[in-house]
């Protein structure tokens, strides 16, 4: 992939960028493959299925962005401490909606007179623009502000914007007036009517509200969604618990006759979202529960066959390894973002043999990965 800001030193978040791509995916694959081993000790390797590629470019369904500049001349991009607010409007990482969505937002940070917030001096009102496009080319827009001082001008240009923007769907203003390096805030107001942006994956339609987490890459995790529904119907468990749920990728896609799925998720906003899921996928709260909690204290208080986890990248911790370890669920599906903490919980979780892995690629151009494992009792 070329990039002028890459070479121009104005952004180097892809470290990559400068292996071939098909490098880039055995590389990947070999170091996760040599850290699940360290983490396995003497336990037999699992299979390992081909890695999952990506578009090279192109694939980022949601942008995170600093605003810097100034009202007249905004800069949408980041922060860099030596040369200030750097400009990547045209990011080829993010998807062709999102490159064409994000100078008509820079219109508009001019139109309603949105100041940029200077972090040197802490002058200012807008800090991030965040954009999340859905398959179905719809968007998601939410403003980080320091307070609520522009909600009447938003408002105002709202409508300009909608012309703008046929596709933009959702529209918030995220407060977050700590002067930290925190990309959003607790207190949203959603400007739109609607307030969840539709997610159709492999058929399935879920519901992404403004705080709640989604995969970065589509259709990779359209593909993961795929490998866990195939995995675990072969093991075909009556009951499926889906630690760390979010909006309910997984257990809605685990949704199948005669089996019961519960899925856990600290944040209610995200619980709200994955009901909605289940509502519209015609599932009963029967057979798809979700509970809003902390995955460690769940899995104290009941069990299951099967046990889904889709920790952050800090991974289940020494406690809820252990507590896997001691409760023991017959197979335990790990999907991880990170794998050196997945071997640490691997370590931890002496019982499991793995039975099958494979390296996603959600992240072209840097070392990330997602890699999913299926372990089951010894
Ligand atoms: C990597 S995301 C996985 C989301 C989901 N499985 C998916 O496929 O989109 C991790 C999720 O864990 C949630 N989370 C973080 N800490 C948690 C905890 N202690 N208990 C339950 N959920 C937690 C986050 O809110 C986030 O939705």
């Amino acid at each position: 992939m070329e990039c002028g800001h890459y070479d121009r030193f104005e952004c180097r978040s892809c470290t990559w960028l400068e292996r071939p791509y098909d490098d880039q995916l055995a590389a990947k694959h070999a170091t996760t493959r040599e850290l699940v081993r360290a983490g396995l000790g003497h336990r037999p390797e699992p299979e390992w299925l081909p890695p999952v590629p990506s578009a090279p470019e192109g694939f980022r369904t949601k942008a995170k962005m600093v605003v810097g500049g100034t009202i007249d001349a905004p800069s949408v991009g980041l922060w860099d401490p030596g040369r200030g607010a750097v400009d990547l409007r045209d990011c080829a990482l993010h998807t062709p909606g999102i490159q064409a969505a994000l100078p008509v937002l820079a219109g508009f940070v001019t139109r309603a007179a949105l100041a940029p917030y200077d972090v040197p001096t802490r002058n200012g009102e807008l800090k991030h623009v965040l954009v999340t496009e859905s398959p179905a080319g719809e968007l998601m827009v939410r403003w980080v502000l320091r307070s609520t001082e522009a909600e009447a001008r938003i408002r105002k240009h709202l409508p300009w914007l909608l012309g703008e923007l046929a596709a933009l769907r959702v529209m918030t203003i995220n407060v977050q007036p700590a002067h930290a390096a925190l990309l959003e805030g607790e207190r949203e107001l959603v400007l739109t009517e609607q307030e969840t942006l539709p997610m159709e994956v492999n058929g399935l339609t879920l519901h992404l509200g403004p705080r709640s987490f989604f995969q970065t890459n589509t259709d990779v995790a359209a593909a993961l969604y795929r490998s866990a529904q195939e995995w675990v119907d072969e093991l075909a468990p009556a009951t499926v618990h889906d630690l760390y749920c979010g909006v309910g990728g997984f257990a809605l896609h685990l949704a199948a006759p005669g089996r019961a799925v519960t899925g856990i998720e600290i944040s209610g906003d995200a619980v709200a979202a994955a009901e909605r899921g289940r509502d519209g996928a015609g599932l009963s709260a029967d057979r798809v529960r979700f509970v809003t909690g902390d995955a460690t204290a769940y899995l104290l208080e009941e069990r299951a066959d099967l046990v889904v986890v889709n920790p952050p990248r800090r991974g289940l911790g020494a406690e809820l390894a252990a507590r896997l370890e001691e409760s023991g669920p017959a197979a335990v599906l790990y999907s991880s973002c990170n794998p050196e903490t997945l071997a640490r919980d691997l370590a931890t979780m002496r019982s499991y043999l793995p039975i099958r892995a494979q390296v996603l690629d959600m992240f072209p151009q840097t070392a990330h990965l997602e890699v999913l494992v299926l372990l089951t009792r010894a």
